[in-house]
């Protein structure tokens, strides 16, 4: 065993959860009407109820104590504080620091980094009011109203998904494309209605290696000069985001035309820096600028709340509860909010790249589960899908329930019935219907009494199913800034109890490296091929069928 599932506070919750599951929800709210007002805490404008889990006071008193002894708050001070976490890399931790509003200082390697942040910051302002104005103009002197975002992973993840989540908020007179995936078919369908007078790419990646970023900007690039723009007009049309201006310039984006970032934001955790650059377009600056302080309220509550307050805390602790001590090998995130339909994808991202590890510490292979599938899409429309395995499958499935109570533009009756939907959901996975409910149910229905057992039993759900719902008066850009900040420091949290590395991400770096090299074995078609059987065989089919 290791040190950590050798602890009496592990072995104590492994026990608790023994007794737990010899237990029900629904007769605990029966026996304590005071349950809902226990297990409920607000902050940043998101009201966490988590009362509908499969917890008790002594359940929550071993996850503080397995936090308290996993050091978590001791690694998240040093987080913060810039000092290198990120220990495969080399490198600090400091997306806090590009939504630092406090006026103090953040250090890296000696050097306070905030001047450069709020420069940045500066010019991502300006940039934007000189677009939105009409002011900065394409070279035959139309206003820029098509922006083609080009990224991928967080470098498109974060800028999409935020500013689908905000549409209400956004600027009239420019539109912004995103543009992700490798296949032409994307990039193509984009580009094709749009005029090529009117349109700026941004160009965002954090590295300038990304295949995926650098071939559809090249596809751009050719269809801008095709359309009949020249080589000197590419300046007032291409725009990047990157930390390796060199590799930028060398592509042909002018200096003035990089805005920068750092090798201590990682990937994932990039939409603070000017990879947001998207979302302020889209919705404007001061919108943008909401977004951060949104994170920067949830930064602060996160450092300074005591851990039954602390909504990271508690959300990260209730999925080490269910991941290491009921098997539950995913969380399903639901949010009841069509313009927040793509958060799912977002922390999936976050989570499984940062938490899908094996190594604790140095070099020690993990003998726990550790970062869980995560997955989910916008309600009501999951309720007629996959709802039916949370509700009945064999797997124990965690659900994140996200609610805004006042919607722009509210439609009453719509609103009323996505939120019964959602409260609705959360009933039904706490309390079940027992087989005696589901009987009586039947009476009078003309069945025999075999056929009554069996749609009975068939009908029976077993209920104590956990799930945390989370409602925000609105989703607006603090709202959304703090929610995201939430789940970013809730994987931190996680990541400290398990002690992996949460940002690196070698699985990654290892596909894009054989990517490389098949891509080089089916370009270059006369070369021997030298892998494997299976993946010989697929690019010989590939070749002999683009012959
Ligand atoms: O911004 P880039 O350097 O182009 O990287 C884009 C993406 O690349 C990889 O897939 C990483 O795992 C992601 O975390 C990153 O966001």
């Amino acid at each position: 065993m290791t040190a950590l599932t050798n602890t009496p506070t592990w072995q104590k919750l492994a026990s608790l959860a023994e007794d737990v599951k010899q237990q029900h929800m629904r007769d605990w709210f029966a026996s304590d009407s005071s349950r809902a007002k226990k297990y409920q805490q607000t902050a940043c404008g998101i009201e966490l109820d988590f009362s509908k889990n499969l917890i008790t006071d002594d359940v929550m008193k071993a996850l503080f104590s397995l936090a308290g002894e996993s050091q978590v708050t001791q690694k998240r001070d040093a987080m913060f504080k810039g000092d290198i976490i990120n220990h495969t890399e080399q490198r600090a931790v400091l997306h806090t620091a590009l939504r630092n509003f406090s006026g103090q200082p953040v250090y890296v390697d000696g050097q306070d980094v905030m001047p450069e942040v709020l420069a940045c910051q500066e010019k991502i302002k300006d940039f934007v009011a000189s677009i939105h104005s009409g002011e900065r103009k394409g070279y035959t002197g139309k206003a820029l109203t098509q922006i083609v975002s080009i990224g991928i992973g967080g470098s498109f993840l974060g800028p999409k998904i935020m500013s689908e989540a905000l549409k209400p908020y956004w600027f009239d007179g420019v539109t912004v494309h995103f543009v992700a995936n490798v296949d032409a078919c994307h990039i193509q369908d984009v580009l094709a209605d749009l005029d090529h007078e009117e349109t700026l790419v941004v160009m965002s990646s954090k590295s300038f290696t990304t295949q995926e970023t650098l071939q559809n900007t090249l596809t751009a690039k050719d269809w801008f000069l095709q359309a009949g723009g020249t080589q000197q007009d590419i300046a007032k049309h291409f725009i990047a985001v990157s930390s390796n201006i060199k590799a930028a310039t060398d592509f042909g984006m002018a200096e003035d035309n990089i805005f920068p970032m750092w090798d201590w934001v990682g990937g994932r955790y990039s939409l603070w820096s000017a990879i947001g650059l998207p979302i302020a377009l889209t919705m404007g600056y001061d919108n943008y600028r909401q977004l951060l302080e949104g994170a920067y309220a949830m930064d602060e509550h996160f450092k300074t709340a005591p851990p039954e307050q602390n909504l990271p805390m508690l959300s990260a602790l209730l999925g080490v509860w269910y991941i290491n001590f009921f098997g539950a090998q995913s969380h399903v995130l639901l949010p009841y909010y069509h313009y927040l339909r793509g958060f799912p994808a977002y922390v999936q991202q976050l989570d499984m790249e940062s938490n899908g590890k094996n190594i604790s510490g140095d070099t020690t292979q993990v003998d726990y589960a550790t970062g869980p599938i995560i997955w989910g899409s916008e309600g009501t429309n999951g309720q007629h899908s996959f709802h039916q395995l949370i509700h009945q499958g064999t797997l124990l499935i965690p659900a994140d329930f996200m609610l805004p109570l006042n919607v722009p533009n509210q439609d009453n009756t719509h609103h009323a019935m996505l939120a019964s939907n959602c409260f609705g959901q959360t009933q039904a996975l706490m309390q079940g219907k027992t087989f005696d409910e589901c009987y009586a149910d039947l009476e009078g229905k003309g069945l025999d009494e075999a056929e009554r057992v069996k749609l009975a039993t068939h009908k029976t759900m077993p209920g104590n199913k956990p799930s945390n719902t989370l409602l925000f008066e609105q989703m607006d850009p603090k709202t959304l800034g703090s929610l995201v900040a939430m789940y970013e420091h809730k994987v931190f949290v996680q990541g400290a109890i398990w002690g992996v590395n949460s940002f690196d991400q070698w699985g990654v770096e290892l596909g894009k490296e054989l990517g490389n090299q098949v891509l080089d074995k089916i370009v270059n078609t006369d070369t021997a091929l030298s892998f494997d059987s299976s993946t010989n065989a697929l690019i010989a089919r590939f070749r002999q069928a683009n012959a």
